[in-house]
């Protein structure tokens, strides 16, 4: 009997304690906005995260496990509506352009990039599509941007030299075109040549620097103290290959037939598995065209102030809904030395209620979370 009453007794200081430990924070934020008013007091986010983050670590004890989420995410759309977000994903103010079926990717014609704009255009019921060669991912971007193209083709991670990091730039500092679909393409590189050519007359290989990077062993082993040459795509160093006895190129079979080259050696590249995913970017009310089964989304995040445990913060909001993230990468803001932010790859839609949950809370908690797509794989 003293024991179920020192138990009973027991409970109610626990729940008192939880009640002031509300009643705290909900103090804070009140003295915050009367102080401040509420409009600079939630810009500043000042008291409410506070008040949230007391909230939420008083009803996570409350509720643990995805029974919380409900009250995850009341509390964070009720700060959020407070809050300047970009969230580009509910934006209304879009205004279509004129739209045709043009594919803007890195060419000459032959390049993976090639066969990867022939893949979107078939998955988006395109059977013409107008390709516009570009010799750069830059310059896909700018297509894009400026509505000189629909769509465009852009590398975003290869299997042995991980996320493309000109892709990623291009989505955090330089564009607002989004991912509407991945498609990934084996890559299988073959040492191609001008038709009078062998393996001793070469004394340079060029290649787009990918393509170099994925080679280099074979490289090392059977063309040790050749030069190498960065040159746009493996494509263009096809064409290069073609015209020069002396320079070689690294490119699929393809691009040598098209280019007047010959294939010297197959399977060149360092592992056999040799992947790159490719992404289609295009302009966000075509974000629902290709429609799938399992969804990825990628996400630019951006720190408010570089501190100790702000990885593993961002990381425990994924951890805690439940969330798969398959890459991880930072990169520098180029703003000065040791500045980073970072980019994450998840399993999941932006539609899914975990994703919504652990997007909310991040955006309570960081300078931006910029949505870069959210798109079907295959
Ligand atoms: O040069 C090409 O063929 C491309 O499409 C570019 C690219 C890349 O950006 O990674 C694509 C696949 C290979 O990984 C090598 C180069």
């Amino acid at each position: 009997m003293l024991e179920m009453r020192r138990y009973v007794q027991g409970v109610a200081a626990w729940c008192c304690c939880m009640v002031l430990l509300h009643g705290v924070a909900a103090w804070v934020a009140a003295a915050e906005v009367s102080r401040l008013g509420l409009w600079e007091a939630a810009s500043k986010h000042a008291a409410l995260p506070v008040a949230v983050g007391l909230a939420r670590s008083s009803a996570r004890f409350l509720r643990p496990g995805r029974l919380l989420h409900p009250s995850r995410t009341a509390l964070a759309s009720a700060v959020k509506t407070f809050i300047m977000i970009d969230d580009r994903f509910g934006a209304t103010d879009w205004h279509p352009m004129s739209y045709d079926n043009s594919i803007a990717f890195l060419g000459p014609a032959g390049t993976y990039s090639n066969e990867a704009a022939l893949r979107f255009a078939a998955r988006l019921g395109i059977e013409e599509p107008r390709l516009v060669e570009c010799t750069s991912f830059d310059e896909v971007f700018d297509c894009v941007d400026d509505g000189v193209t629909r769509f465009g083709v852009v590398g975003k991670e290869n299997s042995l030299e991980g996320p493309v990091t000109a892709t990623l730039d291009n989505f955090a500092f330089r564009t607002d075109a989004v991912i509407l679909a991945e498609e990934v393409i084996n890559v299988s590189h073959c040492l191609v040549a001008h038709p009078d050519a062998e393996l001793d007359t070469i004394v340079r290989v060029a290649s787009h620097p990918q393509g170099i990077a994925q080679c280099r062993r074979f490289l090392a082993t059977e063309l040790p103290g050749r030069t190498t040459l960065a040159v746009s795509s493996t494509a263009e160093s096809a064409r290069l290959a073609a015209a020069d006895p002396t320079c070689a190129g690294i490119s699929n079979a393809l691009a040598a037939e098209l280019h007047g080259a010959k294939v010297l050696c197959r399977n060149i590249q360092d592992n056999p598995e040799n992947q790159t995913a490719f992404a289609l970017v295009g302009r966000l009310p075509d974000a629902e065209l290709i429609s799938g089964d399992r969804h990825k989304t990628s996400l630019a995040l951006f720190l408010r102030a570089d501190k100790p445990g702000a990885l593993q913060m961002i990381l425990s909001e994924f951890t805690y809904a439940d969330i798969n993230l398959t890459m991880l990468q930072s990169r520098p803001t180029k703003k000065q030395l040791g500045d980073y932010m970072f980019f994450v790859e998840l399993d999941g839609s932006i539609h899914d209620f975990d994703v919504q949950t652990a997007l909310d809370c991040l955006r309570l908690k960081l300078r931006e979370v910029k949505v870069l797509g959210s798109y079907p794989v295959e």
